[in-house]
């Protein structure tokens, strides 16, 4: 009979990126609730200095730093930095990310880019800069944010679908690769979130009725709500903890049951 905890992330460091507020926020909360030394990134000294108040609020000691996930040389120096002052990183979640909502054929190349770049090139930089750490110590976990539009287009978010949809691959790539040495790497597949990447679509109309894409995401998603960052705790404990040890290459979707759902008939 199985006794101990198995979901317990006690004695472990994990790294979450851009988890200064949002999803990202949330993870490492539930992290460390199980027992995880906490360590985030975000892209300046005022986002840091934020996220590390809000952890304080919830009585967590986090260590946070400034790192911009696309620079690869200040990933690497990053990663080193942590290894020594905190120690050595058994969980990484690559969740920062960015959205630009621009139609295909207005959109330039180079915002394009960019949006691949923080979405699809961060997460390899990182993990790149991880899983050798990983292999020597025989363990590890990487837990990728990926997205509806993994599986779904939608106007006006083809740079983040590609991204998401390649971060998809990303996963059961690292998966193949690494899996010999212990390592998991799996996706969450948020639904829709209130976090702030989503405020937009969330606006109040200026008669103070509800955004039509706020109705469009209620009735398309069968749990008839937004989903909330704490929704994402206890997948992500899941996926960060010995209980999905025989879990590999999986995206999780974490979506209300949006996937499984035709749309009602109009
Ligand atoms: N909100 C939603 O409905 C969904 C969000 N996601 C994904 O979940 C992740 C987190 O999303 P949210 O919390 O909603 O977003 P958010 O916009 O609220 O937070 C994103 C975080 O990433 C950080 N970040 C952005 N670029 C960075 C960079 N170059 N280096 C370091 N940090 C950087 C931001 O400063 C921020 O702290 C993203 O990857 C997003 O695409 C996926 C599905 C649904
Ligand atoms: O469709 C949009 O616009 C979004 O903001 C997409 C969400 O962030 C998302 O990733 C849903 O899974």
């Amino acid at each position: 009979m199985y006794s101990k905890n198995m979901f317990s992330l006690e004695g472990k460091t994990a790294l979450v990126t851009g988890a200064s507020y949002g999803i990202g926020f949330a993870i490492a909360c539930a992290f460390a609730a199980a027992g995880a030394k906490i360590v985030f990134n975000d892209i300046n000294r005022e986002l840091v200095e934020k996220g590390l108040a809000s952890y304080r609020e919830k009585g967590i000691t986090a260590c946070g730093y400034v790192c911009d996930v696309t620079d690869e040389d200040a990933v690497n120096s990053f990663v080193k930095r942590v290894e020594a002052e905190v120690g050595e990183i058994d969980i990484l979640v690559n969740n920062a990310g960015i959205i630009k909502r621009i139609p295909m054929t207005e959109m330039t190349a180079e915002d394009f880019r960019k949006v691949v770049d923080v979405d699809l090139n961060a997460p390899f930089i990182v993990s790149k800069a991880v899983i050798p750490g990983m292999i020597r110590r025989g363990h590890g976990k990487i837990i990728n944010i990926c997205s509806m539009m993994s599986e779904l287009g939608r106007e006006t978010v083809s740079a983040y679908a590609a991204a998401k949809g390649g971060l998809k691959m990303l996963t059961r790539n690292i998966c193949s690769e690494y899996g010999e040495y212990n390592i998991q790497c799996n996706g969450i597949g948020p639904g829709y979130i209130a976090t702030p990447q989503t405020a937009p679509l969330r606006e109040k109309q200026p008669d103070g009725s509800r955004h039509p894409f706020d109705q469009f995401i209620i009735s398309k998603t069968p749990a008839a709500r937004w989903g909330s960052p704490e929704d994402l705790m206890g997948p992500a404990v899941f996926l960060a903890s010995e209980a999905s040890d025989f879990v590999n290459g999986h995206i999780l979707y974490v979506d209300g049951g949006i996937l499984a759902y035709i749309g009602k008939q109009p």
